[in-house]
């Protein structure tokens, strides 16, 4: 389509709506979408990079992404969010890797939104369903305040993705990242999980990944067209709970192959754990949500997620330092120590989901979680992965 006028120096595919008219010809306006990211770790900035390349090449988006920032000062002095607008890279999260110079970095989360203002009462359904993009990926013990300080400042249709891997579980049972950000911010939040260690989609290695959606198929289409490119092909799934679900319990897994590297027992016993790990996943995934479809399991988000997570991950490389040290250093410790300020998702997720187990009575039938949980709160030795009190054998076997 060619484009009519220019709008905010970009180009726009029909006429313009003055400020006089003030929306008359909404219902004539091919609106842009704005995509904004909401996170800056290793993942979100990488996502940034996937999305900013398309927003670039597609006419429906604005091509500038803006992307929240954690506000921090560098050793240098320097702020983070300065340093990524200097340089173009996340010198803290991503070093190395640019993300594109529509990327920009910004540590206002009010700013996430401020476009909303410009495109306020259009009538953006007609042409787009999406007028603005979020998605967001902080690790999940931060998501609370990030939506808190969100709550009444989104327009009810935008539309949101999570990419975060985790849970927050309150008094009345577990609820999932995005039917949070669903309820906090009254808007439709669908997921985007897979086998997708940043690093290596980062440098352009192939990687698939499975969008989770409730019932809207156009708006995962969307989605799919915002992150797709040659080395990042995306599948949409109709099954949001089990995407995201798969994405958060992988993480315990994970931690328990850590384990098992540490303690130097074997890519066998590795294999077992995984297996074992995959069948309390599903266990865990259909007790909470009976509508969740077996064939989610053997997506990008469910065997290749666990499988990349117990090789290549940072869970995994954290457990297995806490296994060697037989447990005698802290999480927390080696966390700071090997990681510099990335954060795992494993260890209180592994949490979350004893708190739940227990309160349902349930931690019988699910030996891996409950041991995961039990050795990284120091109640178990390492060893525990595979022997439990009095050499019972703790796995189901
Ligand atoms: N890194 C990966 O390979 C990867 C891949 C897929 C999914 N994920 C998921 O993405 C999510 C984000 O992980 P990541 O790897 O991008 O992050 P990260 O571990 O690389 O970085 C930690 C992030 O936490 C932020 N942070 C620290 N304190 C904060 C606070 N008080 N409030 C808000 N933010 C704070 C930091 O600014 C930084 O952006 C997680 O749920 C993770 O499981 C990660
Ligand atoms: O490095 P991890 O263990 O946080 O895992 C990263 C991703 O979730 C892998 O898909």
């Amino acid at each position: 389509m060619t484009p009519a006028f220019e709008l905010e120096g970009e180009t726009a595919t029909t006429h313009h709506t003055n400020s006089a008219n003030n929306g008359a010809n909404d219902n004539q306006i091919g609106f842009k979408s704005r995509v904004s990211v909401i996170g800056s770790g290793s993942w979100g900035s990488v996502a940034a990079k996937l999305v900013a390349f398309n927003t670039l090449n597609l006419s429906s988006f604005h091509d500038e992404v803006k992307m929240w920032v954690f506000e921090e000062t560098l050793q240098s002095g320097e702020k983070l969010t300065d340093a990524i607008n200097r340089t173009n890279e996340n010198i803290k999260y991503l070093p190395g890797i640019k993300l594109g110079k529509n990327v920009i970095a910004d540590p206002d989360l009010d700013n996430a939104q401020e476009d909303v203002h410009f495109v306020y009462g259009h009538d953006v359904y007609i042409q787009l369903k999406m007028q603005t993009c979020w998605f967001l990926s902080p690790p999940h013990q931060f998501i609370d305040n990030i939506c808190k300080s969100l709550v009444g400042k989104v327009r009810s249709d935008a539309e949101a993705i999570s990419l975060i891997k985790g849970m927050e579980v309150k008094i009345e049972g577990p609820c999932l990242i995005s039917t949070y950000i669903s309820e906090q911010l009254g808007i439709n939040c669908s997921v985007l999980m897979g086998a997708n260690l940043a690093n290596e989609i980062a440098e352009e290695k192939f990687s698939e990944a499975t969008v989770g959606y409730r019932n809207n198929r156009e708006i995962a289409e969307q989605w799919v067209q915002l992150f797709t490119t040659p080395y990042f092909m995306v599948t949409p799934v109709q099954d949001v709970e089990g995407v995201e679900l798969c994405g958060t319990l992988k993480n315990v897994v994970a931690i328990a192959a850590g384990f098992v590297d540490g303690l130097d027992m074997g890519n066998n016993m590795k294999a077992a754990i995984i297996k074992f790990g995959l069948r309390e996943m599903r266990d865990f995934c259909k007790l909470l949500f009976s509508s969740v479809k077996d064939d989610t399991f053997f997506e990008s988000c469910g065997v290749a997620d666990v499988i990349t997570t117990c090789f290549g991950g940072r869970n995994r490389k954290v457990a297995e330092a806490f296994a060697k040290n037989g447990g005698k250093r802290s999480f927390d410790e080696l966390e700071a120590e090997m990681l510099q300020g990335q954060k795992l998702q494993g260890v209180p997720t592994a949490r979350e989901v004893y708190e739940v187990l227990r309160h349902w009575g349930l931690l019988e039938l699910f030996p891996l979680f409950a041991t995961v949980h039990e050795i990284c709160s120091g109640c178990l030795p390492p060893s525990a992965i595979v022997i439990y009190s009095e050499k019972k054998p703790r796995l189901p076997v």
